[in-house]
Formats: structure tokens, sequence, C-alpha cells
């Protein structure tokens, strides 16, 4: 068993909310990393940043990642932080990666909204998004089979070209 997509991208890229669209769509279950390291933790995230420390957050997410990964057959997509683990991009190389990428402006925007991303409630989050963003990009195409940007585009028209680049790529026999 092993998913069908699997979501990448850094935070506002829209992981969780295409992710969830595109498994509606292709009437498959969905499931996010993010709500499998609270749901074992028993605490919010922002909460294991500032308890335990973002290395014990990512020592959690490593294993959740690896355990969905073998648990799971719908769409699956992860937290923005995975790809920084080498055993979760090893475990990536055999999987259908769809990389979500979203400009600084557009990023900031949308993360902005939210305060439950610990990595972006500094003094700056506008730089610490360039600085995530610059250090993660090569790793988000590492792993990835296919990339997308986000910027100005809807999230339902995403999933369009999601499942159009997924089912050209089979039709290929690529995937
Ligand atoms: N394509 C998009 N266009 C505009 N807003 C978006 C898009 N995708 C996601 N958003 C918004 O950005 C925010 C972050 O989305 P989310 O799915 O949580 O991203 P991620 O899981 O990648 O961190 C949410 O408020 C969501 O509604
Ligand atoms: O990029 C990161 O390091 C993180 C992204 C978050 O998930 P989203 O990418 O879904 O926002 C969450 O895992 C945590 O706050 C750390
Ligand atoms: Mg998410």
């Amino acid at each position: 068993m092993s998913p069908c997509a699997v979501v990448v991208g850094p935070p506002g890229a829209g992981k969780t909310t295409v992710g969830r669209l595109l498994a509606e769509r292709l009437g498959v279950a969905f499931r996010d990393t993010d709500d499998d390291v609270v749901r074992v933790a028993g605490k919010p995230i922002a909460e294991i940043f500032t308890g335990d420390g973002e290395p014990v957050f990512r020592a959690m997410e490593e294993r959740a990642v690896a355990a969905a990964l073998a648990e799971h057959d719908g769409v699956l997509s992860l937290g923005g932080g995975s790809v920084l683990s080498e055993r979760t991009r090893a475990l990536l190389a055999e999987q259908p990666v769809v990389f979500l990428s979203v400009g600084l402006a557009e990023g900031a925007r949308r993360t902005g909204l939210s305060t439950a991303r610990p990595l972006l409630a500094g003094v700056n989050p506008r730089a610490t998004f360039k600085a995530l963003l610059d250090a993660r990009l090569p790793l988000y195409r590492e792993v990835a089979t296919w990339e997308l940007a986000t910027d100005g585009v809807e999230p339902d028209a995403l999933v369009d070209r999601i499942v159009e680049r997924v089912t050209a790529d089979r039709a290929a026999g690529r995937e």
C-alpha cells in the first residue's frame, strides 16, 4: 500500500487545502502528517515546538511520514519541513510527489493569516520565510515528480492541473 499522490512544499503552498480537494476529486482518503503528529503527541504543533523543541518535532514528523507512506493509499500531504530529513527524502524517491511552490510575497501573506506555524512566529516572518525557501527549494525539487506554481491559481484549478499531469504520465507509462 502506498499513496496515489504525496504533496510537499513550503508552508502556505496549499498542501493541506489542495491535497484534501485532490482526494475528494479522486474519491480517495486524505491524510496529513501534521494531524498524525498532533494526534500522537496529544498537543498542538506550536506546543511541541515551544515545550519540547524543534528536534523532537522533526523526529516525530519523520516517524509519522514513514508510517503514513506505508499505511495510506489515498492522498498524503506532508508538513512543510518533512523534506529536511534525509531518510524521508530517500523514502519519497519511490513515490509520486507533487511539489506545490509559492513565491515569497504570496507565501508570507498566506501564512501571515495564521498563528499556527511556530517557525514563522518570530519578529520578521518574511525574512524567516525567505531563508526557509532558499534552504529548502533544492530539497523539494530533489523529491518532486511534478512541480506546480500556486501564485494566483485557485486550489480547484491546481487540482485540475495535478489530475491532468498524473493522467498524462500514467498514459505515457511514467507512473
Ligand atoms: N492556491 C491558493 N490560493 C490562495 N490561497 C490559498 C491557496 N492554497 C491555499 N491557500 C490558503 O493559504 C493558507 C495556507 O494553506 P494550507 O493548505 O494550510 O497550506 P500548507 O498546508 O501548505 O501550509 C490557507 O488560508 C489557505 O486557504
Ligand atoms: O515548514 C515547516 O517547518 C512546518 C510546516 C507546518 O506544516 P505546513 O507546511 O502544512 O504549514 C508544520 O509542520 C510545522 O509548523 C513546521
Ligand atoms: Mg498543511
